[in-house]
């Protein structure tokens, strides 16, 4: 399968901070990646660099085949979906939720005075089904509540149809019932063949999908492991990557992580 997404030795320093040290990563066609790693590692970088908002300061990033700096970066991101914590706060809180997914074909937060086809909006209801929450489309974004909103989002970056979704801890904030809502509509986008490319960072084993078949993890800039998630997330990588010793369970796909005892 062709690579959709290919960081080569990559390194990102800010100062004398470095925050991706050396990383290599190859994403391809048809997987879905879970990136996990405690606070500070490095995730959101690296996603960064996916969406193309950022460069590497060593190394050559390559997504959907156009290499970071010898491309214009601004016919590359409409074939990219992307969410994340900032992407949420450019969001006019007096949005319609039919409008947030809308704007999206024009890579605008607010509609202003652009004109929708007719297709696009039951594309957008088509999404917004899919993601659970069509039921919303009326309310304005600032109503809702957060997983409300994170299920929002990801329908918004889905709207451009990409070839590659990057999800930036979409379950962060959410309680039992939203957080397994979102793995559930996740694990029913990983199971579908039409769906794009899925990277999705965490902090937490429990949070990813069932149907994800690929990790990353990653502490202080530097992969601790990667591969196929059947081989790779053990509690063995876990531990070293989290430091400190842990009990991984698997059921049903699902996975639980707790402390080992001393
Ligand atoms: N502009 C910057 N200048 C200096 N350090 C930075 C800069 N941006 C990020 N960092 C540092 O780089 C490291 C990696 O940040 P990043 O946001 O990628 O981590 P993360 O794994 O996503 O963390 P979290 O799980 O807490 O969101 C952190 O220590 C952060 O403080």
């Amino acid at each position: 399968m062709a690579p959709v997404l290919e960081l080569a030795d990559v390194t990102v320093r800010r100062g004398t901070h470095t925050l991706l040290d050396d990383v290599s990563w190859t994403v391809r066609e048809g997987e879905r990646w879970v990136v996990l790693g405690p606070n500070g590692a490095g995730k959101t970088t690296m996603l960064q660099i996916a969406a193309t908002q950022m460069h590497p300061s060593e190394g050559t990033a390559t997504v959907l085949g156009e290499i970071l700096g010898a491309v214009d970066v601004f016919e590359l991101r409409p074939r990219i979906g992307y969410t994340s914590a900032a992407v949420a706060e450019r969001i006019p809180r007096g949005e319609r939720v039919l409008d947030v997914v809308l704007t999206a074909s024009y890579g605008v937060t607010g509609r202003w005075r652009e004109e929708y086809e007719e297709f696009d909006e039951s594309q957008a209801l088509l999404i917004l089904r899919l993601m659970g929450v069509e039921h919303l489309v009326d309310r304005t974004f600032g109503t809702l509540s957060e997983g409300e909103r994170k299920r929002v989002l990801i329908a918004r970056a889905l709207m451009t149809d990409p070839e590659l979704l990057l999800l930036d801890e979409p379950a962060a904030g959410l309680d039992l019932g939203g957080r397994e809502d979102l793995v559930s509509n996740l694990g029913k986008l990983a199971r579908d063949p039409e769906a794009p490319v899925l990277v999705l960072v965490s902090h937490h084993v429990e949070e990813v999908p069932p149907g994800f078949t690929h990790v990353l993890m990653v502490r202080e800039g530097k992969i601790t492991a990667q591969g196929p998630i059947a081989e790779t997330l053990t509690a063995q990588n876990l531990a070293i990557t989290f430091h400190m010793p842990l009990i991984l369970e698997e059921r049903d796909g699902r996975y639980a992580a707790r402390r080992a005892p001393r």
